[in-house]
């Protein structure tokens, strides 16, 4: 069988406090386009042509939120893409930890927010952009 394509490849960041311990969980709030302001995501974006998925991820986060990033295992999702977001795009998501700076919403958010891990509910109801919700519930499960 084979596995569907995704044409755009989107990399996106669980950036937490700590790697190996990790308590809290920085979430990113959309500034646009209009359909996605106000709704909730893993900082990161689109991967550029002939960019792997690291890199891309390292080079988002720091254009977004002017952080260096020390990333981590993936958050493994259904296809080698990752998680589909729709016909066109799929997300592959890495555990991250700021290694440089301090994350500030520069382009594309209008707010960050740092959540306790402990705190489930507040993460699932934050009002995630719905794609993500299978990545939220995959990522309380493996910290729970
Ligand atoms: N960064 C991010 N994008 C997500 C998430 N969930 C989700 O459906 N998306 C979608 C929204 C966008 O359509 C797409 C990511 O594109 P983007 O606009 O952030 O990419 P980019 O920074 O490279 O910006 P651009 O070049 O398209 O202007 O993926 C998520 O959790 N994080």
């Amino acid at each position: 069988m084979t596995q569907k394509t995704y044409p755009v490849q989107v990399v996106g960041a669980a950036l937490v406090d700590d790697l190996d311990h990790p308590a809290r969980l920085l979430v990113a709030c959309r500034s646009a386009p209009e359909a996605l302001a106000g709704l909730w995501e893993f900082p990161g974006g689109k991967t550029e042509p002939g960019e792997d998925a690291v890199a891309a991820l390292r080079r988002e986060l720091r254009e977004e939120l002017g952080v260096e990033a020390d990333l981590g295992a993936e958050i493994p999702g259904p296809h080698a893409q990752g998680w589909p977001l729709n016909e066109r795009m799929a997300m592959r998501v890495f555990w991250g930890s700021v290694s440089k700076g301090v994350p500030e919403p520069l382009e594309d958010h209008s707010e960050l927010r740092w959540m306790n891990l402990s705190d489930v509910d507040g993460i699932r109801n934050l009002g995630w952009i719905p794609a993500d919700l299978p990545i939220v519930e995959a990522l309380v499960h493996r910290v729970s």
